[in-house]
């Protein structure tokens, strides 16, 4: 198995332009992740190097690739401080539609086919915003949109699981990936690359440029939706994302609980100041029915997600239950939208898809915003 150190050793050959220092040498480089035959690594930069960094990235990439025992490269580079962060939106440079753009910024960098991308988001871990993100997206499909979906919880990505879907993405040319296919959705996540068992100690900068790749190196084809399983959390690996994925929209999970519901107005701060356009609050785990006796509980209380949507002047996308069948059927890789797609739990996830479509169509509460152009030299 190729070591850490014969990767460094390999990066030792490639050198950055201006100064003339190894790669190695630079300090650029984030930790160096192998797991069995797939090297992962990133190339801190400023933004506006992106250009100059592409062939010190791409040389770093055949550097690696050369390595006996490698199969997998995955080389990044990576804006620690991307630019929006810094830079008011008004001080933002603005191009006019049709001139050239030289270094684009993160977030103007849309994906080619793809007509929207949306976040599920949470502001804590556990509230079920995997569940609500698979079955979203396929509800979105059955109602006959193309639909994606990308794992964007690298800690702890779940999609594999959800859709029951194992294996290896196909490289097809150069960098670029085959999305996996579950149910009519093509799938991507960071699963696929690594082994369940890797432990998920990445940097940072390093999550992000992972994400980055699979944006944009992932053969998506013509897209209607592109949905984003977000981290859990609003903390600055979450904020980093939201600002660099061209997002139409967000739908933050919660359950009824206070607590939930405070992380949650959180998410809906987080979105807010990143401009991202809320499509609404969905109340998972909402209420309990006894399969025995028909009798309801709110567990955790309920409505709560509801009255906080009302405060915060966002749509109320509905009340998913706590549900036995629901959770067996994520387990098994059998979601309960493309298995069961007349029962009560999937028409929940039919009407909150029929809400979330009308926004980004421009018939809802949320007007999708109208994309930039950008043209490359
Ligand atoms: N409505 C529900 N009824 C029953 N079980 C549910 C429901 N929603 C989610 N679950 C279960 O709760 C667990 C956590 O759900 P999920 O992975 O979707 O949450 P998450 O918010 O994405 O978690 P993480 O923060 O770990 O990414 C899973 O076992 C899932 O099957």
């Amino acid at each position: 198995m190729v070591t850490e150190q014969q990767v460094a050793r390999a990066l030792e050959q490639v050198r950055l332009p201006a100064s003339g220092q190894t790669l190695t040498a630079s300090g650029r480089l984030s930790d160096i992740v192998v797991t069995g035959d797939k090297v992962m690594v990133a190339i801190a930069i400023d933004v506006t190097e992106a250009a100059a960094m592409e062939p010190v990235r791409l040389a770093a990439q055949s550097a690696i690739s050369g390595l006996p025992g490698v199969a997998q490269v995955f080389v990044s580079l990576t804006a620690d401080r991307p630019q929006a962060r810094n830079t008011p939106p008004s001080t933002q440079p603005h191009v006019p539609p049709g001139r050239p753009q030289q270094a684009p910024s993160p977030k103007a960098t849309l994906i080619q086919g793809v007509k929207h991308v949306i976040a599920i988001a949470s502001g804590k871990g556990g509230v079920g915003k995997s569940t609500t993100a698979c079955n979203l997206a396929l509800a979105l499909a059955s109602q006959g949109l193309k639909i994606g979906i990308l794992d964007a919880d690298i800690y702890g990505p779940s999609l594999p699981k959800l859709f029951g879907l194992h294996g290896k993405p196909r490289v097809i040319q150069g960098r670029t990936l085959a999305p996996l296919e579950g149910f009519g959705v093509k799938v991507m996540s960071i699963g696929f690359m690594v082994e369940e068992e890797t432990p998920m100690i990445w940097r940072g900068p390093m999550v992000m440029s992972a994400i980055t790749q699979m944006l944009r190196e992932v053969a998506w084809g013509e897209l209607d939706v592109l949905v984003v399983d977000m981290p859990p959390g609003t903390g600055d690996a979450q904020l980093t994302m939201a600002q660099a994925t061209p997002l139409a929209g967000a739908v933050i999970v919660s359950t009824p609980q206070d607590l939930a519901l405070i992380d949650a107005r959180r998410g809906v701060a987080m979105f807010r100041k990143t401009e991202v356009p809320i499509l609404g609050i969905v109340e998972n785990m909402s209420y309990f029915i006894a399969p025995d006796t028909g009798a309801r509980y709110d567990i955790f209380g309920h409505g709560g997600a509801r009255r906080e949507a009302d405060r915060l002047g966002v749509p109320f996308l509905g009340e998913v239950p706590l549900d036995m069948n629901l959770r067996e059927r994520s387990d098994s890789g059998q979601p309960i939208v493309a298995t069961e797609p007349d029962g009560p739990q999937s028409r929940v996830y039919q009407e909150m898809a029929r809400l979330v479509w009308a926004s980004l169509a421009g018939d809802g509460p949320v007007k999708s915003k109208a994309p930039p152009r950008i043209v490359f030299e």
